[in-house]
């Protein structure tokens, strides 16, 4: 571990190639093992913040530990967009660094090599469908976001309307979607008589393995009849949960490379010191030894994703809007704020663990404990912008779900009832003290359109079915939900908590 600055003298300053790689100060990690005897046996489609401070990291542990040399990552970028990745990877030869921000203020930086190559769809998709009907792939593994599944929020369908998913269903067509690109590559494998690879999802939704099965059996066999068969029958889909806050990568953080470690690296990564990554071990093609780097390789993954997706992202949710609408822009801001973190805590306890199955080897007491610890790291300095964009796929995974299961069960929803609130007021697009807040949704028109109809109709938001599907009609939600709103509208986010706080203080004990 790296001593905290300030350092003794500025380090000189390299630029981080593999040439480079020895002039680095002690004080960086370098991958210790030979990058040239490493082969391909995953290829990685989304290889964005959280992929290079996850899998990537975990595959250089192996190699650190001479152990999957042919279990080396090509990187793959789907979206145009990531021209930027490929053309900052290139430039270092594949490596970045990752630096672990401990809450001590110590930095753990280290360079990664696990990242061999790189090919962008959009430039070449020939080449990334060639690389996985390559005998050598063995593994495609996906962070392309909840989004990027095509499907329905509410009623889990396959979105196959999409433009760019009818157009990569078209004869002929050259493929630009995950759908695409990966289903090609299948249909290669099976006419040349290749086992298939095993499909990894690694994006935050429950049952991602299955949902993953679903969307490409889906498409397939909108391709072919046959195909959708032969995928859904003989591709593996193993489930994950995965975890590690990763806040985006800010100029500072190059900087702070740049200026205490002597690094130039162009696009490193920040994360938290914790990881936790837990499979389904269902590998006909075979995977690394994860299991000798602190992955855990289950039967059943289910109660750990209920678990992290509940209480990490759910709590994500829950603080999110309340946090944008009273000008926190730090996670650790937010959650030092007693009126946040109190209705974290009682969410948490009151409406989430209620829902959750028994987790082996795990005490959810102390998991929520440390959960609130984790987001109060002013070291990692998450940003709320970041857990606000794209929600609309994520609170109908990871909120919902908990509003629902507090329905049928009869049991507390008022704070899930206020996080919806808080998501409607937030998208009329102003906060607390009269800023403007952006909507990075990819349904931002929609979102405003429903906000903007409050005044005349505090359910407008709340009726859109492909958001909520019937939820507008139980009064047990529409009730409270009206509240919050009613709250957050006239008298801002930090007096609704405090309101919430009082009301509930009652309830909860009467629980208790
Ligand atoms: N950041 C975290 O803390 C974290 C932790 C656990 C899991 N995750 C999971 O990882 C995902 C990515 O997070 P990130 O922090 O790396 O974000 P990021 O923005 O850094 O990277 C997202 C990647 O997904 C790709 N992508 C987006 N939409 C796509 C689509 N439709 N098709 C193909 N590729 C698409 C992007 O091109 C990019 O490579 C999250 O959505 C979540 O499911 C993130
Ligand atoms: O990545 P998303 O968009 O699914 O959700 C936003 C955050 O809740 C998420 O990135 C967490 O930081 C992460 O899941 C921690 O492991």
């Amino acid at each position: 571990m790296s001593i905290p600055p300030p350092l003794l003298a500025r380090p000189p300053l390299s630029r981080l190639t593999s040439r480079n790689l020895p002039s680095l100060t002690q004080a960086v990690a370098t991958p210790a093992y030979d990058r040239r005897r490493v082969r391909t046996g995953v290829v990685h489609l989304g290889v964005g913040g959280f992929h290079r401070a996850h899998q990537a990291m975990y595959a250089d542990r192996l190699m650190n530990a001479g152990l999957a040399m042919d279990w080396g990552i090509c990187g793959v970028g789907v979206l145009p967009d990531e021209r930027r990745m490929r053309d900052a990877l290139a430039a270092q030869d594949g490596l970045y660094t990752l630096v672990v921000k401990h809450p001590d203020g110590t930095l753990e930086p280290r360079v990664i090599g696990s990242i061999i190559e790189y090919l962008l769809a959009p430039d070449d998709p020939e080449a990334v469908v060639e690389k996985m009907a390559h005998p050598d792939t063995r593994i495609v593994s996906l962070t392309i976001t909840e989004r990027g599944y095509n499907t329905d929020p509410v009623t889990g369908s396959f979105d196959d309307g999409a433009p760019d998913i009818r157009a990569d269903l078209r004869p002929d067509a050259v493929p630009r979607t995950t759908f695409g690109l990966v289903t090609e590559a299948l249909a290669r494998r099976r006419d040349r008589g290749l086992s298939p690879f095993t499909v990894l999802s690694c994006d935050n939704l429950q049952g991602n393995g299955d949902v993953a099965r679903h969307a490409f059996a889906a498409f397939a066999s909108l391709r072919d009849p046959d195909l959708g068969t032969w995928v859904e029958r003989e591709v593996p889909f193993p489930n994950s949960m995965v975890d590690r806050i990763t806040p985006q990568t800010t100029p500072d953080d190059i900087a702070m490379l740049r200026d205490l470690f002597g690094v130039a690296d162009t696009w490193p990564v920040v994360c938290e010191p914790f990881a936790q990554w837990v499979i389904e071990d269902h590998f006909p093609a075979g995977r690394p030894p994860w299991e000798e780097v602190g992955v855990q390789l289950v039967d059943d993954v289910s109660p750990y994703e209920a678990m992290k997706l509940r209480l990490l992202n759910g709590s994500h949710q829950a603080m999110a809007y309340f946090a944008a609408l009273a000008g926190y822009q730090h996670v650790h801001d937010a959650c030092r704020d007693p009126l946040v973190n109190g209705f974290l805590q009682g969410y948490m306890d009151h409406e989430v663990s209620p829902t959750l199955p028994a987790v082996p080897g795990v005490d959810l007491e102390h998991y929520k404990e440390a959960l609130l610890e984790r987001f109060g790291s002013a070291a990692v300095a998450d940003q709320v912008s970041r857990l606000c964009a794209q929600t609309s796929a994520l609170i109908p995974k990871y909120v919902l779900p908990v509003l629902r299961a507090g329905l049928a069960s009869g049991g507390e929803v008022h704070r899930a009832a206020a996080i919806v609130a808080s998501w409607a007021r937030f998208a009329e697009g102003w906060d607390d003290h009269g800023r403007p807040l952006p909507l990075v949704d990819r349904h931002a028109d929609r979102l405003r359109a429903n906000a903007g109809r409050l005044d005349m109709d505090p359910l407008a938001f709340i009726a859109d079915q492909s958001f909520f599907g019937d939820l507008v009609d139980d009064e047990r939600f529409v009730e409270p939900y009206r509240r919050a709103l009613t709250s957050l509208r006239e008298h801002g986010a930090r007096a609704t908590l405090a309101a919430l706080t009082h009301v509930l203080r009652g309830a909860d004990a009467a629980v208790a």
